[in-house]
């Protein structure tokens, strides 16, 4: 497909003029004209040699707004006799080990095109951790043999911190791509100073950028850039790029940036035709959407947003001719179940003219299917969109996936984004609906919102800059054919919702493993919406309420025992103790609420239309269904031998009381939750200080550790400063003050930990946790994904941002 055209000065045109093979290149992939921020970037770093802080809007062409601005400062140190063989030229960090790989392509791709020598003096490496399936460099030092890795796309091998040392060695790389976690760990100094040498090479850095800024510290990585930075030279250009950058960005400013300007640029490209009948231009003049972006809101009662995005995908396929469609969920357990539930069950895909290519991604899969099923909905060829007319013979690709795939990933083709869930933290929002729509060409996106609350989103948007309007809601025909009816004219019920529902039930009730994969998305989804940022936008209170509700559409048969829904019903069953003690029916009233653990819709052991026979009811999975089948037996003994003590007069014996209170915990018959309220509230009440003095101890042990560990590198440093201190006044300087700096940010982490670990302490203390056990896969963390711990946020917030900042590019 030809490359859109941007709307930037021809590449020809740029000062400084670009090296003729660059040109070359450019026009080759088909990017006659630079895109505005690759032309605003380009002459502040290279001529002007400016450090700056760009923020630009997704898919506006970031990746090569710092690309060949490097590429052009090694050009002019080569053409100025420098074999760049001294150290590191420049260094790219970026948040997850996708990004880097992706940045690292690009890069590979714009060398293959440079002369000879410019490729031997130029030796990228790419440098991310977290997995075992790693990617290397494709660089190669004149007269270095590849041994025995292959040379061919840099990727495949299997690569360690050891092993990425070693190359660097090696190959002398010397612009290196990479993740903070490993980065740092390749500067940092390694046992008897092994690594020495990477940080010394580091002293001849021109460039550092840092892209997806704001989410380096979102995920907690200011300790390792710290690190990273403080074996820099201070006469370095540094330069930050997001489309959302936070206020938490005067955490990185302090990273040394020097006088930096401030890059903004809102609007990317002009309007296509299609997009200028839709509300899209005007999104784009609020300037945080791309202007070729149609963005909408699809409004539905939560128990019909599954049957709407069914339709949705459908009806964008039929009318939109959307052919590569990314789905986002909040969490991994939902992304799992959504894709088995979707791939199994026929009635989700009832009209014969739908073909829907499934694929899911999310943080928990192992990296290695997840490159696979990245690199294969890349590859998935997308017909044509522009035509509307609803070919039986079209196949719709969809991505289900997690946040994992909402930053910075350039996914080819996208029409439709559509955001099952919106997202727990508001910013992401626009890097989600970013994946389609990118470098000009035309696109879609709704996100679905329970009504209510939910509603007062698209105002919340909007004060941020992102608008949109109401999509209407979709209904089905008795011919199976979607159709888009005016907002508000949709009915709560209808029957082929109920369809849905029915089919999903008669799944679950045929496969148990998709009804535990039910039960693990309903779960982290209530978990994960308590986390939403914005919570009075989405208050946990709402869905809780509607429950079970939820979990019927979804196909359940049964509830989980979740604490939520015990809170919910204690609070219900007060008040209505409440009511009939103010309508004088006493201890009757009393009785008739009295429902133990069961919340209403469901029966006391939680089956929402009728129990099952626990006893029949199978997975298909043979392992799964033979180890059933075998605790069942085992169960089946223990009550036999124990009616038979009983019956002999015997006490039961303590291991099987504790075997069979264990049993009933993980059928739901437990005790605990049947028991008399005080017992319950006395257990809860001493399990909760358990907990708070455990996680006491734990942080006091961790923080010993961390000071131990920091005063010994505070040590080694010292000892390193003074060494280079003898070679440069300048560096002496710039390690003081960066210790200091270090000293500092050291100090503040420390009181946030404190406040974090008191507030905890309250929170846990207030929340009385319920006994739901199953795993809260959380709304998609990165860290999940990328590498490093996603937990901590240090977004050290500090002073005033340098004085030239602010719209010197505005409205580019
Ligand atoms: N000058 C250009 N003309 C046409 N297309 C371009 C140009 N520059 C970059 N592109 C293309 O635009 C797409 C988006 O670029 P890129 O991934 O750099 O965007 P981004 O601004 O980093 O987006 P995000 O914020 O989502 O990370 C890429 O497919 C890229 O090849």
């Amino acid at each position: 497909m030809a490359a859109p055209s941007a709307s930037g000065p021809p590449f020809s045109s740029l000062k400084p003029l670009l090296a003729p093979w660059l040109l070359d290149h450019l026009t080759a992939l088909g990017f006659s004209r630079s895109t505005p921020v690759q032309a605003s970037t380009l002459p502040l770093v290279v001529q002007r040699h400016k450090d700056v802080i760009v923020e630009a809007v997704t898919g506006s062409g970031k990746t090569l707004a710092y690309l060949v601005p490097l590429l052009e400062m090694a050009r002019a140190k080569i053409e100025a006799g420098d074999s760049l063989d001294r150290g590191i030229h420049s260094l790219v960090i970026l948040p997850t080990r996708e990004l880097a790989i992706q940045v690292f392509s690009v890069l590979q791709g714009l060398l293959a095109s440079a002369p000879s020598d410019f490729r031997e003096a130029l030796i990228p490496q790419l440098l991310v951790g977290g997995s075992s399936t790693q990617y290397h460099t494709s660089g190669r030092r004149k007269g270095v043999e590849s041994g025995d890795e292959s040379e061919d796309d840099g990727i495949a091998s299997v690569n360690t911190a050891a092993t990425d040392y070693a190359r660097f060695r090696r190959d002398g790389s010397n612009v290196l791509i990479g993740t903070p976690g490993r980065v740092e760990e390749l500067l940092s100094p390694g046992k008897r100073g092994g690594k020495v040498a990477a940080r010394q090479r580091c002293k001849t850095v021109e460039l550092l950028v840092l892209d997806e800024a704001d989410r380096l510290l979102d995920l907690g990585f200011m300790q390792s850039l710290t690190t990273i930075v403080g074996a820099m030279p201070s006469q370095r250009r540094t330069a930050l790029f997001s489309a959302t950058m936070s206020d938490a960005m005067t955490g990185l400013v302090r990273l040394g940036l020097r006088n930096p300007v401030r890059v903004t640029v809102k609007v990317e490209a002009k309007p296509t035709p299609a997009a200028k009948a839709t509300q899209a231009t005007e999104d784009a003049k609020a300037g945080r959407t791309p202007s070729t972006l149609s963005n909408y809101f699809l409004i539905t009662p939560h128990h019909l947003k599954l049957a709407q995005l069914i339709r949705l995908l459908r009806y964008e396929a039929q009318e939109h001719a959307a052919r590569k469609i990314i789905v986002f969920f909040a969490t991994c357990s939902q992304v799992e179940y959504f894709y088995r539930a979707l791939n199994e069950v026929p009635a989700l895909r009832s009209n014969k003219t739908d073909k829907m290519k499934l694929f899911s991604l999310h943080g928990k899969q192992d990296p290695k299917r997840r490159s696979a099923v990245y690199r294969n909905f890349v590859d998935e060829i997308a017909l044509p969109s522009s035509s509307s007319s609803s070919s039986s013979t079209s196949s719709t690709s969809i991505l289900l996936s997690t946040d994992v795939a909402s930053r910075g990933l350039d996914l080819p083709n996208v029409d439709l984004v559509v955001q099952y869930d919106p997202p727990l933290d508001p910013k992401v929002f626009q890097h989600r609906i970013g994946r389609t729509a990118r470098a000009g060409r035309p696109g879609r996106a709704v996100c679905l919102l329970a009504k209510g609350a939910e509603e007062s989103y698209i105002d919340f948007l909007k004060l941020r800059g992102v608008k949109g309007e109401r999509y209407g809601s979709l209904q089905e025909q008795d011919d199976g054919k979607v159709e888009r009816v005016q907002v508000g004219s949709q009915e709560d019920h209808d029957a082929s919702s109920q369809r849905l529902t029915n089919a999903l039930r008669n799944a679950c009730l045929s496969d148990r493993g998709l009804h535990d994969s039910l039960v693990l998305a309903l779960v982290s989804y209530l978990r994960a919406y308590g986390k939403h940022e914005a919570r009075f936008v989405f208050p946990l209170k709402a869905l809780v309420d509607q429950v079970e509700a939820l979990a019927r559409s979804w196909g359940a048969v049964r509830l989980p025992r979740l604490g939520e829904l015990k809170e919910r019903d204690a609070k219900r069953r007060r008040k209505a103790k409440g009511d009939a003690r103010a309508d004088g029916e006493g201890e009757e009233g009393e009785q008739e609420v009295v429902s133990e653990g069961a919340p209403p819709g469901a029966d006391e052991a939680g089956y929402l239309d009728g129990s099952v026979d626990e006893k029949t009811w199978s997975y298909k999975d043979a392992a799964k269904e033979t180890a059933r089948l075998a605790k069942l037996e085992a169960a089946e003994a223990r009550r036999q031998a124990q009616a038979q003590q009983e019956a002999n007069g015997e006490a039961p014996s303590t291991s099987s009381n504790v075997a069979a209170r264990k049993r009933m915990r993980l059928t739901g018959d437990d005790d605990a939750t049947t028991g008399a309220w005080s017992d319950q509230k006395k257990r809860k009440e001493r399990k909760e200080e358990r907990r708070v003095k455990k996680g006491k101890k734990r942080e006091a042990i961790w923080r010993a550790k961390k000071e131990a560990e920091e005063a010994e590198e505070a040590q080694k440093k010292a000892a390193e400063q003074g060494v280079e201190g003898g070679e440069s006044g300048e560096d002496d300087d710039d390690a003081d003050a960066w210790a200091e700096e270090e000293r500092e940010v050291r100090r503040e982490k420390r009181a946030k930990r404190r406040e974090k670990a008191r507030k905890a302490g309250e929170r846990g203390a207030r929340r009385q946790r319920g006994d739901a056990k199953e795993s809260d896969d959380d709304a998609e963390s990165e860290g999940e994904f990328g590498m490093g711990d996603a937990s901590s946020g240090e977004d050290g917030e500090v002073g005033a941002v340098e004085s030239n900042y602010g719209g010197f590019f505005d409205d580019l």
